[in-house]
């Protein structure tokens, strides 16, 4: 059996939250290495590796990856760095799921309505006036790795926030989203927590702009609670199918994760809210198996 190498190029925190010893374990069995890869040395002179597995940021990273891409064609670098890049700016994130308009007999995809401020937040109240944008609306950081949110009620709170972000309509959901993971061809899909939706008399009694902490994350696992079954079904598989199969496509990646949401009191409504390049995997069901053999079969194609 060939052994297939793949050199990693992940922070301490990515290598401890994805490369468990139970990953490990499972692809040492499947004749998988994984090797460290030293930022210090020529990554010519390292390997030689059959696939390169990076999230590292930099400008400097990014060529290196480039030039290596170029002189080492045979070599799969998971992912693109122009591809990820496409991904960690809130702007051009959810251009391809917009363009994609999908909708079949399962439902429809789409994207919330959002604006983009590069500067100037006097700006905010008008720009959000003629795009007609309705709140409440939630304000991102225009860089998709920083994740500080805020809810608006009132478009006048806005200028309070800085520049660059995007907002976005809220969409009511139940309090419930979907993680779809992908891996290659394979989808995994969770249940997590997430903002309560917001009535009427709600967005009438109140005004500012309230910040939250990362709001979606492990610990708000939502698969065990017992919810309002219409909250809680998943979204049909084929249409999460063709979905994953589109964007895998279009956006040039094979390692991110998907948020989704379904317009609440709507049977077939959904919104694709966020786009993660290599997210957390550890918490996808069954990764260190579907990983490996995703591994495998980048390394039998070649
Ligand atoms: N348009 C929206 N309508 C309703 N809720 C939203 C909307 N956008 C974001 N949220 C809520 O805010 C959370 C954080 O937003 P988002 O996922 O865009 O941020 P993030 O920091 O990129 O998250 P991640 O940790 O997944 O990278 C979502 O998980 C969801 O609960
Ligand atoms: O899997 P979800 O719930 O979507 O959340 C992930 C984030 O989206 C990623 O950005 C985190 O990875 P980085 O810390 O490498 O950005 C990632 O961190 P992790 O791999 O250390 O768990 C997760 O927090
Ligand atoms: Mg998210
Ligand atoms: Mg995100």
């Amino acid at each position: 059996m060939k052994i297939v190498v793949v050199g990693y190029a992940l922070t301490s925190k990515k290598i401890k939250s994805f490369l468990q010893p139970k990953l490990e374990g499972i692809a040492r069995n499947k004749g998988i290495l994984f090797v460290a890869i030293d930022q210090t040395k020529p990554l010519s002179d390292q390997g030689p590796f059959d696939i390169v597995l990076h999230k590292l940021s930099g400008k400097e990273w990014q060529h290196v990856l480039e030039d290596y891409r170029q002189t080492h064609p045979d070599v799969t670098v998971l992912d693109p760095p122009d591809a990820i890049q496409h991904v960690y700016n809130r702007q051009s994130m959810l251009e391809d799921v917009a363009d994609l308009n999908l909708s079949d007999a399962y439902g429809k995809v789409g994207v919330p309505r959002q604006l983009v401020i590069k500067k100037d937040p006097s700006s905010i109240p008008d720009a959000v006036n003629s795009a007609g944008l309705r709140l409440p609306l939630v304000a991102k950081p225009l860089v998709a790795k920083s994740h500080e949110l805020s809810l608006a009620y009132d478009q006048y709170s806005l200028k309070k926030l800085e520049p660059p972000l995007v907002l976005q309509e809220f969409i009511n959901h139940g309090g419930v989203l979907f993680k779809v993971y992908i891996v290659g061809e394979a989808i995994k899909v969770v249940r997590r927590f997430s903002l309560p939706d917001v009535s009427k008399p709600e967005l009438l009694k109140n005004a500012g702009v309230f910040r939250f902490p990362r709001v979606s994350c492990a610990a708000a696992t939502a698969d065990e609670a017992d919810l309002d079954p219409s909250v809680a079904e998943l979204p049909p598989r084929p249409l999460l199918e063709k979905l994953a199969r589109e964007l895998r496509r279009r956006l040039g990646l094979r390692l991110f994760n998907l948020d989704i949401i379904r317009e609440h009191g709507s049977a077939d409504k959904y919104y694709v809210i966020d786009i993660n390049y290599f997210p957390g995997y550890g918490k996808m069901p069954e990764y260190e198996h579907i990983f490996t053999d995703f591994l495998l079969s980048l390394a039998r194609s070649k």
